[in-house]
């Protein structure tokens, strides 16, 4: 078995005429936290919704190159929607359904068919305590999780990810919503995650990818400019561009 979660070769990706993504190669490890910095609109979105495949929902998507899975291409091997259940997603502002919190937390689940009341019950309190919010909530599963306050509701997202016990979490900017406070708790979390998960994250906050990530990769126009070892990255960067960009020189 690998030591990778991911292998991304050559891969390239067009959204009609326009390339975002170029001759990436990247080696995501297991078990870490990785970070994906870089100016806006440098393809870190993009290449972060490669991974599950939710790119290709946008119309006129093309790519080129492979990007293996638990050493399985996941353009040949796996439906979307398979390769869902094993990566999860948060996304940059937190989107709870119009349910309940119990309903958000089981929704992938029932998707699957789970319907064992039992079960579901220690889902969603398992998920919830792994997200750092059980305390907080347990006396009001019922009530809709769009009365939360917006880090509350993050966590919810991340335990509605975990629910289906994913292998993988894939987060997209997960903090740029929230106050410091609810920032610093959700920081915490993806450090306690990293036991169980390979985890993700996109930021344009460098003092967080610093704090919260094993290695870095840097993007600019589409080119994954480098990639290491988070300290290696902030504190002797091997490009010149990674330098300017972590020094606030652009971007
Ligand atoms: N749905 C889309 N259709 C067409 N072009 C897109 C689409 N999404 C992104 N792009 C283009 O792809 C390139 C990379 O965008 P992407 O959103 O991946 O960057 P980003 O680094 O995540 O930016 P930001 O930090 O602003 O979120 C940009 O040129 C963008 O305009």
């Amino acid at each position: 078995m690998s030591n990778y979660s991911y292998e991304v070769e050559n891969l390239n990706l067009w959204y009609g005429e326009n390339q975002a993504l170029y001759e990436v190669n990247m080696q995501i490890p297991k078990g870490e936290v990785t970070a994906i910095i870089g100016p806006s609109g440098c393809g870190k979105s993009t290449f972060l919704k490669m991974l599950n495949r939710m790119v290709e929902m946008v119309p006129n998507v093309r790519v080129s190159g492979n990007v293996k899975y638990n050493g399985d291409n996941i353009l040949e091997k796996y439906r979307p929607e398979s390769l869902r259940t094993n990566v999860g997603m948060v996304f940059q502002h937190p989107n709870p359904f119009p349910k309940s919190i119990y309903e958000n937390v089981i929704y992938g689940l029932k998707i699957q068919g789970v319907r064992n009341k039992k079960k579901l019950d220690e889902v969603v309190e398992r998920s919830l305590k792994q997200a750092a919010i059980w305390d907080e909530v347990k006396d009001r599963l019922h009530t809709s999780a769009q009365g939360l306050s917006g880090g509350q509701q993050q966590r919810i997202c991340i335990a509605r990810a975990l629910a289906v016990e994913p292998d993988v979490v894939l987060m997209d900017e997960p903090t740029s919503a929230l106050d410091p406070i609810s920032t610093s708790r959700v920081e915490e979390l993806i450090h306690d995650l990293k036991k169980q998960y390979t985890i993700i994250v996109v930021t344009h906050n460098m003092q967080q990818a610093s704090r919260i990530s094993d290695q870095t990769a840097f993007f600019l126009n589409g080119d994954l400019v480098e990639f290491d070892r988070t300290d290696q990255i902030f504190s002797n960067p091997g490009d010149k561009r990674t330098e300017d960009y972590i020094s606030g020189k652009f971007g």
